[in-house]
């Protein structure tokens, strides 16, 4: 139908979703007619007649996609926008958005239940060793302010935020001299300090003796090549990667030399998710000038028991917490299973389809059976 907005009526939009967004039809079905589509094959054939599309990271939104379809909105549940051609979506008068912040909490819970799995990592860390952290945008900051919270020291290398705004950012060489050096940029191939391969060998191999490298942003940041020849040259270094270059495909020789191996599923809670869906929602509410009507989201969604937290000492009162809510080695464990399959890129795509129900740290009923371990709780919980 044609679409008049801002006039406070609500339209029978055709509007196209990602079948892999839960809740995603009880929420958009407000505005109209909802169909549910495989965002990672999605055809301009699929979109002919829809006004609004609703993708995750796995589709390419781009003029070869939308160029002569009708579609006006294009809602992204994700953080990273590197799927989106923002520069065609704006000159094309296309209202576009995404989810800044949705799941940076899941992203967090992802790195501490690493550190938590990693060999002593945590201990390290607890007496003093630091973590760095590259891009301090939503993920970096609050995985800074939880460290903090656990008294874990932290620097960050932000090269595009104002220094005076954040004078206690550092530069590339103070958080390559980390125990634990995490990756949490986008994904930027233009600019002053564009990220694509922004970290090779020679940088790589200037961390410190049994560092850990965290890769949770986007594969392209750091080459496979890189990253073949760093485990090669410095085998002390652990590798915990979520993301690969060219997903879902992945390099297998790489996937094996890792320490932990995830398929893209560090901002994986129901909560990121859900909240994602709603930041979209509420934004195509407001550009058709339309009320928002949360949904009803399924209980089984978030429904959970109480977890009673204890632990020897403070170390292993945190491992246990964390893990016993959100175990990345269970994510490993189910990514190690597909690693020989023939169709690598289908599997991948499928453990993401099939990712079991996760709760965030934050939203998590958790109770310290021993008063002294309370503060600690507080702070694994400081998320929100
Ligand atoms: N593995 C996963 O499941 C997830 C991955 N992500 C990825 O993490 C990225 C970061 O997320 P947010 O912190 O929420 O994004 P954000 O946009 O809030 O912050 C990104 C920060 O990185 C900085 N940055 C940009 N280029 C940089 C460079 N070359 N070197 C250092 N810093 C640089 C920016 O100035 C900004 O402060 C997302 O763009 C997305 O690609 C996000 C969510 C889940
Ligand atoms: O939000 C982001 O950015 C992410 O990386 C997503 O969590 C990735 O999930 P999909 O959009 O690929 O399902």
């Amino acid at each position: 139908m044609a679409l008049s907005f801002n006039t406070g009526v609500t339209l029978s939009l055709k509007i196209l979703v990602d079948e892999n967004i839960p809740a995603a039809v009880s929420c958009f079905s407000q505005f109209g007619e909802v169909r549910r589509v495989n965002g990672r094959q999605l055809s301009k054939t699929d979109i002919a007649d829809a006004e609004v599309l609703i993708v995750r990271s796995v589709t390419k939104v781009c003029k070869h996609l939308l160029d002569g379809t009708g579609v006006r909105f294009v809602g992204s549940t994700t953080i990273g926008t590197d799927h989106l051609d923002l520069n065609y979506l704006a000159e094309s008068g296309i209202k576009t958005c995404n989810a800044p912040g949705s799941n940076a909490e899941s992203v967090v819970d992802y790195v501490i239940s690493a550190i938590c799995q990693t060999d002593d990592l945590l201990e390290r860390l607890l007496s003093g060793e630091p973590v760095g952290i590259i891009g301090f945008g939503n993920v970096g900051k609050r995985l800074a302010r939880r460290l903090e919270a656990l008294g874990i020291a932290w620097r960050a290398y932000d090269p595009l935020l104002n220094k005076d705004e954040f004078p206690h950012l550092g530069g590339l060489d103070d958080v390559l001299r980390c125990s634990l050096l995490c990756l949490h940029a986008p994904l930027t191939r233009t600019g002053d300090h564009p990220s694509f391969h922004m970290l090779d060998t020679s940088l790589l191999t200037r961390l410190p003796e049994d560092a850990v490298l965290l890769n949770a942003g986007r594969g392209e940041i750091v080459s496979t090549d890189s990253l073949m020849a760093l485990s090669r040259q410095r085998p002390d270094i652990s590798l915990l990667l979520d993301v690969w270059e060219g997903e879902p495909a992945f390099p297998v020789a790489l996937a094996n030399r890792c320490r932990i191996a995830t398929p893209h599923i560090a901002g994986y809670s129901v909560d990121g998710k859900l909240s994602g869906l709603r930041m979209v929602a509420s934004q195509l509410a407001e550009f058709l000038g339309v009320q928002y009507c949360d949904f009803d989201v399924p209980l089984e969604m978030t429904a959970g028991e109480t977890l009673h937290c204890s632990g020897a000492n403070r170390a292993d009162f945190i491992r246990r917490t964390v893990l016993s809510v959100y175990d990345v080695k269970e994510d490993d464990e189910r990514f190690r299973r597909i690693i020989n399959e023939l169709d690598r890129g289908l599997a991948f795509d499928l453990l993401r389809k099939q990712y079991p129900l996760r709760r965030e740290l934050a939203y998590s009923s958790l109770v310290a059976t021993s008063a002294s371990f309370k503060e600690t709780l507080n702070a694994l919980q400081s998320g929100r």
